[in-house]
């Protein structure tokens, strides 16, 4: 199949779809591939690296999007890029539609196949392109919440681990899955003291395992929501329910208990985020102040640390990637996991959860196929 590499556009997003390691795989299994000029250039690799490892460079988005039968990227595609998108192309990327009416329209109206990573599944119930961001961004979570917190960034001016004698920040992360759990761990090594509140009462039942003691647990409730908010010195905003429009758990009004200059960071604001005051961010502004409070908002966290986040990210691509290239939509298919990525296909939204929070007509793949 001819596969193709686009340079991510969106701002400071330097991670790439496929490293040049992953171009030898599919070069070594028969596949040709074209990566746009300088598309490599934020995590360090050159064009010369991309031919070595056997692609083609292409001179522009434009020449790139029209030679592949399958585009791979990382970041949902922006406007510039929906309209370059035709009938029986592949778009594999992260996508985040239910948030995001205007690019579900554009991916509608393109005629595309798009296989959206955060919607793959695996055989333990996980979620495997999606995770390893969510590692790095939980991680980063509690390094932007540091940043945030010191007196100059408008923050209370508290260090995260206190010192002897001095007590530390209380982190409050609202959601225990991938993110939260990363998050929790930067936290436990700076000495905070944490609280994870989920809904799942079993996963609260691992975190306790997992943390021995060091972290506390609550189940998710309007109220025990409200009690923590008001307590903490930073909220983690890491729920999600796959593929639909995050829960909106913290309101304007819990947040307004909070003490000012007390920190919030909404990493599920690519699904629309958990806080009634969050809007998306950039790298280049991460932050805004509501009622005192700063909102650290930012959609595509891992893009800061792109050499991290794209060789984590190629190492769980890859399988899937390849099976595209080598079978086509029939490796949708045939696997139930790639199946679950589906998000749109030939003008119609294949994935309930997206559909409903757009509220779309969901087409089953069956139907959508026949
Ligand atoms: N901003 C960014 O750059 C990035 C954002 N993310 C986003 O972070 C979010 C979390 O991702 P993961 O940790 O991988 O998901 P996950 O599926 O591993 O964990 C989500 C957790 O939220 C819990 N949950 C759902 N509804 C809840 C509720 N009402 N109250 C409390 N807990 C609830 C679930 O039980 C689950 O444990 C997603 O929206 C993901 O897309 C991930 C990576 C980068
Ligand atoms: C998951 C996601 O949205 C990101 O890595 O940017
Ligand atoms: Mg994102």
């Amino acid at each position: 199949m001819k596969v193709g590499v686009p340079k991510e556009i969106k701002t400071h997003e330097y991670r790439v779809g496929l490293t040049p390691g992953a171009v030898r795989e599919y070069v070594s299994a028969g596949h040709k591939v074209t990566v746009e000029t300088n598309a490599g250039s934020g995590i360090g690799s050159t064009d010369d690296d991309y031919r070595k490892a056997g692609a083609t460079i292409g001179q522009s988005a434009r020449e790139v999007f029209a030679s592949s039968e399958m585009i791979v990227k990382v970041k949902e595609p922006q406007p510039s890029e929906w309209v370059q998108l035709r009938e029986n192309q592949i778009l594999f990327t992260y996508l985040h539609l239910a948030p995001d009416p205007e690019q579900a329209k554009g991916l509608l109206k393109s005629g595309c196949t798009a296989v959206a990573y955060e919607t793959v599944t695996d055989a333990q119930g996980g979620l495997p392109l999606l995770a390893p961001m969510s590692e790095v961004a939980g991680r980063l979570a509690i390094e932007a919440a540091g940043t945030a917190l010191k007196r100059y960034a408008g923050g209370r001016g508290l260090l995260i681990g206190g010192v002897p004698g001095v007590q530390p920040a209380r982190i409050v992360i609202v959601g225990g899955g991938v993110v939260g759990t990363h998050a929790a761990r930067m936290a436990v090594g700076l000495g905070a003291e944490i609280t994870i509140i989920d809904r799942s009462i079993n996963r609260l039942r691992e975190l306790d395992e997992l943390f021995q003691g060091r972290v506390r647990t609550r189940f998710s409730t309007i109220e025990s929501v409200e009690e923590e908010v008001f307590s903490a010195d930073v909220v983690i905003g890491a729920v999600l329910v796959p593929g639909a429009s995050a829960p909106k758990l913290v309101s304007r009004k819990m947040l307004s208990s909070m003490r000012k200059g007390s920190v919030i960071v909404d990493v599920a604001i690519d699904q629309g985020g958990c806080f009634e005051t969050s809007h998306a961010t950039t790298h280049a502004d991460p932050t805004y102040e509501v009622d005192g409070v700063i909102h650290y908002c930012v959609a595509n966290m891992p893009g800061a640390v792109p050499l991290t986040s794209s060789h984590a990210l190629n190492n769980a691509t890859l399988p899937f990637g390849l099976s595209l290239a080598n079978k086509g939509f029939a490796a949708i298919l045939e696997d139930p996991h790639l199946r679950a990525g589906l998000n749109v296909y030939r003008g119609r939204l294949t994935y309930k959860a997206v559909a409903e929070s757009l509220g779309l007509p969901f087409s089953p793949i069956d139907q959508a196929a026949a």
